[in-house]
């Protein structure tokens, strides 16, 4: 189908966020009158600038307060509707977006709503153009879709049809499924986008918080599965007004807006007909294949850094097992649990730093067909990653996340697959501890400005599925959360971002922290036996214990031990959760161990806090220089 994006999506001038669509793939934009009116290009430049770039104007919006009970007002606002008539002619646009009324003097009678729109269809139709009507959720009088379409139809005219806007509708609350009694032929735009659920005003909710399909909680492919049911046939156009995207690089914030339409056509649904499922999907993307574990996790690190992460490594029971045959790349390795120390990157080359450096910087994930996974992404325009490599070394096809992190699809098999023959052996795998057995997720703060745009590629390039976004208060500012995992959850991985400001860079264009937690089948034995060995593990005070007991009362042994450990504990619905921290390591890196209990599915967000305010009390004691921030 036709795609097509709102100006008001993208930051800067319309000069931009044209540029921006186009490069991104649109097919057509709708014109938001503030970005034209703003721009020095006559509408007619306008036109042919759209026309150089391949770009349809399928809509020009919109067009406020038309309908009046005061009949010298209504006569003011259709003379305003001619002049924008006129003006869509030059512009190349046949469609205008006339939304609800929100004024004290909107009509409040069907019929009067529906005659004046009539005569401003007939004004249209003089000049060929088209009124799509579109009921505002906090429309004075119209506010849901259901009674724009009453109105249309009343009004009965060939020009007049209505728009619908997902937002509006699934923020009601509104059945979606009776758009299909509308003729198709009278749906005459679509907007879409989806949202977080958030309790709050609608207007400010639309106008702030709306997001791409597939970042938000609406069911957007139901919903575009009742449009099409209907015969909708235009095209596919985002409106999303969000304060971060309008603030971001306009180029990128395309690109994740085109990957949001290349998923949502991929998901959207028919109901009814298994075989009709898929009616809109672009050809050429081949579906997600399955992610069946964490390979490994890479930290670039230093000279700095490297010596006290490998001793952390060795006293949390991983052995050095391999050396790469043509980077200064180690292997560690604990059960299936497999951590890659690389010494390579430029950073430390960077201005003298005193700060141990270290980052996560590539995931490796298991994938049923690595080939397939990297033509999806490819697909859906992430970046495909160069691999420089030697003679005999293992493909692998890496793309880059909006973090930066490479993630690399690796063939899934015995001991890590085929990416592990790029390692000589090295040290003594007997030598490895017990304790772990695997990789259970990886936690990575996001830029600001990427946070739902990692939710959106994790989901449509990886086919991960999001969870619920949690918010809690950390000692230093608001936090908020999200983790994508697969059904089976082999792969989890933990998006994380500071609400209110853009957090600390300690490494160049990498917030903090993150880390890498490990799974154990005893959490209190497995902190005992790396206690022993001299690890690095975070001390946990005893005031969160006493709440605990207050909170949970977990048996008063385990509670007793934990207590002693420094192992934090929660519990959900299907199970319970044993986990505790190393200090921070490098600066940036610390690594947890996990013990899931039953099917417990969180990360323990409950106890981040505790987690936080212990790291920082160690930066104030270890160095008074460190920033604020984790
Ligand atoms: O917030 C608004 O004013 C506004 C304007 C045009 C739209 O299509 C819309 O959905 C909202
Ligand atoms: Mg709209």
């Amino acid at each position: 189908m036709r795609t097509g994006i709102a100006t008001v999506c993208l930051s800067g001038t319309l000069e931009d966020k044209l540029a921006a669509a186009a490069s991104a793939g649109f097919d057509g934009v709708e014109i938001f009158e503030n970005d034209l009116v703003a721009a020095p290009w006559s509408p007619a430049r306008v036109r042919q600038h759209c026309l150089e770039l391949g770009l349809s104007v399928d809509l020009y919006q919109p067009f406020r307060n038309f309908d009046s009970t005061d009949r010298e007002t209504f006569a003011a606002n259709l003379r305003r509707a001619e002049h924008k008539l006129d003006l869509m002619e030059q512009l190349g646009a046949d469609t205008i977006l006339v939304c609800s009324s929100v004024a004290p003097d909107a009509a409040h009678d069907d019929d009067l709503v529906a005659e004046q729109l009539h005569t401003l269809a007939d004004r249209a139709a003089e000049r060929g153009l088209l009124i799509a009507y579109e009921a505002l959720a906090w429309g004075r009088y119209v506010h849901t879709y259901e009674h724009s379409w009453e109105i249309v139809r009343r009004a009965d005219h060939p020009a007049l049809g209505v728009c619908l806007d997902s937002f509006h509708i699934l923020s009601l609350g509104s059945d979606p499924a009776a758009i299909r009694s509308v003729p198709g032929d009278k749906l005459f735009f679509l907007q879409l986008a989806d949202a977080p659920r958030l309790d709050m005003d609608v207007l400010q909710w639309s106008r702030h918080h709306r997001l791409f399909p597939g970042q938000g909680s609406f069911d957007l492919p139901g919903f575009l599965g009742h449009v099409l049911a209907a015969g909708y046939s235009g095209p596919l156009s985002l409106e999303v007004f969000n304060d971060v995207f309008r603030q971001s690089d306009p180029e990128r914030a395309a690109v994740d807006a085109m990957r949001s339409l290349l998923d949502l056509q991929e998901r959207v649904e028919t109901p009814g007909s298994a075989a009709a499922r898929r009616p809109t999907a672009p050809p050429e993307l081949p579906h997600a294949p399955e992610l069946t574990g964490h390979a490994f996790t890479e930290l670039a690190v230093d000279d700095a850094s490297s010596g006290p992460i490998a001793d952390a490594l060795e006293k949390l029971g991983f052995a050095h097992t391999g050396r790469h045959h043509s980077k200064p790349v180690q292997l560690w390795q604990q059960g299936e649990a497999r951590v890659l120390l690389n010494n390579t990157t430029d950073h430390r080359e960077r201005d003298a730093v005193d700060d141990p450096r270290a980052a996560v910087t590539a995931l490796g994930l298991e994938s049923d067909d690595p080939h397939r996974s990297a033509r999806r992404a490819e697909a859906l325009l992430a970046p495909v990653l160069p691999r420089s490599r030697g003679a005999d070394e293992a493909v692998l096809h890496a793309v880059a996340a909006p973090d930066g992190t490479s993630v690399f699809f690796c063939p899934a098999g015995e001991h890590g697959g085929s990416w592990s023959a790029d390692f000589a052996p090295a040290g003594n795998a007997a030598e490895a501890g017990t304790e772990l057995t695997g990789t259970d997720h990886v936690a990575l703060t996001q830029p600001f400005d990427h946070f739902d745009e990692a939710a959106l590629f994790y989901r449509s390039v990886l086919g991960l599925e999001p969870e619920t976004t949690a918010e809690f208060a950390a000692p230093f500012g608001l936090v908020r959360s999200r983790a994508v995992t697969d059904p089976r959850r082999d792969v989890r991985i933990a998006l994380n971002v500071a609400v209110l400001r853009r957090g600390e860079e300690w490494v160049p264009g990498v917030p903090a922290p993150q880390h890498v937690a490990f799974a154990t089948g005893d959490a209190i034995a497995a902190a005992r036996r790396m206690r022993a060995r001299g690890a690095p593990l975070l001390e946990i005070p005893d005031n969160y214990y006493d709440d605990l007991d207050a909170r949970l009362a977990p048996d008063p042994e385990l509670l007793a031990a934990m207590r002693e450990c420094s192992v934090l504990y929660d519990r959900d619905e299907h199970g319970e959760f044993l986990h505790f921290y190393t200090e921070i390591l490098g600066s940036r890196i610390f690594f947890e161990v996990v013990q899931r209990i039953g099917g417990y599915s969180g990360y323990g967000t409950v106890n981040a806090p505790v987690r936080m305010a212990a790291h920082r009390r160690l930066r104030v004691t270890g160095s008074a220089r460190r920033p604020l921030g984790t």
